[in-house]
């Protein structure tokens, strides 16, 4: 068997769109209980924020025409007629000649339209001398600054981060409509995989660690993860324990067995699962080229490349992708950043590179130094701050260039 039709990365992003549909599934949930999921219906503003007219800073309401003209050498004088209390309403309106001293966030006296910062001014027993002019609107929040009544305050669609969430608590909204979060199941194979308990291992074996990061990654990212254990290099074990396993989750990963050899069954079984079957088999990447993408009636299955840094590479710039997909989400999928390369990294056009790399300081510019190393030692992962991305229609890069680094955070 060979690796055919091998896809690129941007190709697979695009088929990830094609064979995937968001889950149509949502649900109420309390404004606490909401932070990092997608809001599933339009959310409008249903009053203005702040709702009256305040001041931004400690001062004095003015007419600002009452200071025209007024300056360090030839201060304005203006009545000063009272004092705004916060939480309440100012106990009278303000007319020209007259100031009144109202606190940050204080709801400032009608008619006035401007406050002017008290440390220009100086109130001398009840006269308040004016060294400043100010514009009208200065210092002054609008009662519909923030949020307008009736306009769109949330799209469908939105990631609810703390920001939105704030904004949805100004409203007095306690509770929004979000997408139902997939869960995601996952199986390790490999008959020389074996469970992290696992005392003493027999040569040949090892311990099961993309179990581990695969579920760390889905746990730290806010999703239900469903851990089906291992298993052999069996088809039909495979199957049988694939099958129960997608019956219970929206997504199943499964990693080993995804290259050539002739163990590797998981194309076959990814195949039988349902239909459309396999439509990735192979990307054009690294690490991680053997990586294969199914959909069964429409849930994905993908099997990840065993090593375990090709495993969780994989996962960490195909999962999100797929995720935000399956919840209708269209916006970041994960933070980046740019940094100075302290090496020469080769690669070959047409295929994109995720290089491991450690990220320092010095002075004021962050470098990126590349960890090289076999993608079956999870200690170049454990030295890694990100992965460096290397386009596919790149050749390398160059010491000293600025690259683009996914962050593990
Ligand atoms: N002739 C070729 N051989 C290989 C190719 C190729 O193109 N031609 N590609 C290589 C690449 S690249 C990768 S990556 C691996 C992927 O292999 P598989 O996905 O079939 O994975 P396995 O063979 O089952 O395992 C590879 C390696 O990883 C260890 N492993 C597997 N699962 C776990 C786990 N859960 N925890 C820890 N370690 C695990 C496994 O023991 C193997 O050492 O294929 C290359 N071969
Ligand atoms: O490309 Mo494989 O995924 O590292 O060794």
């Amino acid at each position: 068997m060979k690796f055919f039709n091998v896809k690129t990365v941007e190709e697979t992003f695009q088929l990830i769109k094609e064979y995937y549909s968001p889950i149509q599934e949502w649900k109420m949930v309390p404004l606490e209980e909401a932070v990092q999921h997608i809001l599933a219906k339009d959310i409008h503003a249903t009053e203005n924020v702040p709702g009256f007219r305040r001041s931004a800073v400690d001062g004095y309401a003015v007419l600002a025409a009452d200071t025209f003209g007024a300056s360090e050498n030839l201060p304005a004088y203006l009545n000063v007629t009272g004092e705004v209390k916060m939480g309440e309403q100012p106990s009278k309106p303000l007319f020209s000649g007259e100031a009144m001293y109202v606190p940050t966030g204080g709801m400032i006296p009608e008619h006035s339209n401007a406050v002017v910062m008290i440390e220009h001014c100086e109130d001398l027993d009840g006269l308040l001398n004016l060294y400043k002019h100010v514009m009208p609107g200065e210092n002054v929040i609008e009662a519909d600054e923030d949020l307008r009544q009736g306009s769109l305050l949330l799209k469908k669609g939105t990631l609810l981060r703390a920001q939105e969430l704030g904004a949805l608590a100004s409203q007095g909204i306690v509770e929004v409509p979000v997408v139902r979060k997939p869960i995601i199941a996952y199986l390790s194979t490999g008959n020389e995989v074996k469970a992290l308990e696992t005392k003493e291992l027999l040569p040949g074996q090892v311990r099961d660690m993309n179990g581990m990061t695969i579920g760390a990654l889905v746990k730290e990212w806010g999703y239900e993860f469903k851990y089906g254990g291992i298993v052999n290099d069996d088809f039909d074990d495979l199957k049988r324990k694939m099958q129960q396993m997608l019956a219970e989750a929206d997504c199943l990963f499964i990693s080993g067995g995804s290259s050539v050899g002739v163990m590797d069954y998981s194309s076959d079984v990814l195949n039988s699962l349902g239909k459309p079957g396999v439509f990735v088999h192979g990307i054009s990447i690294k690490p991680g080229k053997p990586t294969i993408m199914a959909s069964a009636e429409g849930k994905p299955v993908i099997a990840l490349p065993g090593h375990p840094a090709s495993a969780m590479v994989i996962f960490h710039v195909f999962a999100k992708k797929i995720l935000n997909q399956l919840q209708g989400y269209e916006g970041l999928d994960s933070p980046f950043t740019f940094a100075k390369t302290t090496r020469n990294i080769p690669s070959a056009a047409g295929r994109t590179d995720y290089v491991r790399t450690r990220l320092f300081q010095e002075g004021e510019q962050w470098l990126a130094e590349p960890i090289f190393g076999k993608s079956g030692l999870i200690s170049t992962l454990v030295n890694s701050d990100g992965l460096i991305e290397i386009p596919a229609r790149s050749e390398g890069v160059q010491k000293g260039e600025l690259v683009t680094v996914k962050l593990f955070l």
